[in-house]
């Protein structure tokens, strides 16, 4: 939708470049939207979006100048339907694949990928990919329709079935072009995103017209530049159920300690999330602090204040949080799964251990419980939330939408609650931290009171 009396214009802007596959041969022939025919589609002036239609990256500045923003502003191209396609539908050949640990929404991403692509562009040739990565020279594709995914989206995990490693970058684009395939619609997180990229120049190289998208699935939050990942919301709103329990079971107990840990490999937005909305957490450890035990400004004595004043506690731990801390052999410092992840010890179980200790160290004649509750997978093994479930769509539209356009190399996302499109390999380098200076950690640090964790 392009407004000619906006004061910005597009000269105004650091635009990020996404490939089209135009910048491969522009001869291509371009076609007519399908949706301008569509019974169901008002296209109205401003439907279909152009390339001046942009989002910006940051929509909080400072005029002040004293936190520099960047300039000119970055921007990236607004996701939607364009009113020319490079793609004809009836060449259509569409391949979809889930990669890395579950989300809730993953089903919903497939579904409304599926119907979208039948409904919304008439394409008909649409294969799901099992298994992850290892699924496209692995396993024979599984031909989709509408019909088949209708109730995908009230099921937890992925029908399509999901796994790490096995990432063969010639023996996937080998099965790529065997089977046909000229788009790409890959789910995943980081580690898939790291993948998707290598895909994407193996394609170049070979001088394939074929496109590839992205769409970020991480129950840990941990992408980078989008607001939030699908499944996020769903997973906060879960672990209440655990934090609810290690509640009543604290202050059902003298003394009592519950003790919950959260997904969060090397962030702790879930944590986090789950406890500002909780209430009910007196101490949040994350990845991103630092914490100790013993002494002047410890976990110890915090928790013996507060089992002084409130006669129980509540702890939540991210399971990524205190690896440097805990005692490891040699073989578990260098132990990675089959993509690559360092695989951590249990935190809570070491914590557990490490505060009976103490209590009977100190207090050897006084009562003392702690209960700790793991509800790991059932965060995101369970369907998505009202939510979630509308966010997965619209991201499988803007999906659908960019590879129609042809479009290729990006990856779909909400900045700023804006749809937008964003370079594969600048999402493949962003990670999401919890950012510890800001005003959301101070938050969590006054509803919780618990300390800084920083050695005087
Ligand atoms: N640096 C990388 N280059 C290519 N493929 C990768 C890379 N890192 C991970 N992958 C592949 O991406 C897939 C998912 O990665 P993983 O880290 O398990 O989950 P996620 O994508 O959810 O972070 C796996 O098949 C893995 O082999
Ligand atoms: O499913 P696995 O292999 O047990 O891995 C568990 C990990 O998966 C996650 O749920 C999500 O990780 P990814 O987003 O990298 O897939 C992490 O929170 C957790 O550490
Ligand atoms: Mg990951």
């Amino acid at each position: 939708m392009s407004n000619s009396s906006s004061s910005i214009s597009i000269s105004n802007v650091q635009l990020q470049h996404i490939t089209h596959l135009t910048n491969y041969n522009s001869q291509i022939q371009t076609h007519t939207n399908p949706l301008s025919f569509n019974p169901f589609f008002r296209t109205f002036p401003g439907f279909f979006l152009t390339s001046s239609d942009i989002v910006l990256r940051h929509n909080v500045l400072d005029l002040s100048g004293t936190f520099p923003s960047p300039n000119p502003p970055l921007a990236y191209h607004r996701a939607g339907p364009r009113n020319q396609i490079l793609f004809d539908p009836a060449t259509v050949r569409a391949s979809i694949v889930t990669c890395g640990g579950l989300c809730p929404g993953m089903n919903t991403v497939i579904r409304e990928l599926v119907v979208g692509l039948w409904e919304l562009y008439g394409v008909r040739e649409i294969f799901g990919i099992k298994a992850g990565y290892r699924g496209f020279y692995s396993y024979d594709p599984v031909r989709l329709n509408p019909k088949m995914v209708d109730d995908w989206h009230k099921r937890g995990g992925t029908v399509l079935e999901t796994s790490r490693g096995g990432f063969d970058l010639k023996k996937i684009v080998d099965a790529i072009q065997n089977h046909g395939f000229n788009q790409l619609y890959i789910i995943g997180g980081d580690g898939t995103m790291r993948g998707a990229v290598e895909i994407f120049e193996e394609l170049k190289q070979r001088k394939l017209y074929i496109s590839v998208v992205g769409i970020p699935k991480t129950v840990d939050n941990d992408v980078g530049i989008i607001d939030r990942s699908f499944g996020f919301q769903t997973a906060v709103e879960m672990a209440q159920q655990a934090i609810n329990a290690a509640h009543v079971e604290a202050e059902s107990a003298v003394n009592g300690i519950g003790l919950v840990k959260l997904m969060g490999r090397s962030t702790g937005h879930i944590a986090l999330h789950a406890t500002l909305s909780s209430r009910d957490v007196d101490c949040c450890l994350i990845p991103e602090i630092n914490f100790y035990l013993e002494g002047k400004g410890g976990l110890f004595e915090f928790l013996e204040d507060r089992l002084k004043e409130m006669g129980h506690a509540v702890l939540v731990v991210a399971e990524g949080a205190g690896q440097d801390i805990i005692p490891r052999t040699e073989s578990q410092k260098t132990e990675k799964d089959e993509s690559g992840n360092p695989v951590f010890l249990d935190v809570a179980g070491w914590l557990k251990s490490e505060l009976k200790n103490w209590w009977s160290r100190d207090h050897p004649n006084e009562l003392f419980t702690i209960k700790y509750i793991d509800p790991t997978y059932m965060i995101r093994a369970v369907p998505p939330n009202a939510t979630d479930n509308s966010y997965c769509t619209l991201l499988a539209h803007s999906a659908i939408h960019g590879v129609m356009a042809g479009y290729t190399g990006f990856v779909c996302g909400p900045i700023n609650g804006n749809y937008a499109y964003i370079p594969v390999d600048e999402i493949a380098k962003a990670k999401n931290k919890v950012d510890t200076r800001d005003h959301k950690w101070s938050w969590v640090r006054s509803v919780s009171n618990q300390p800084d964790f920083i050695r005087s």
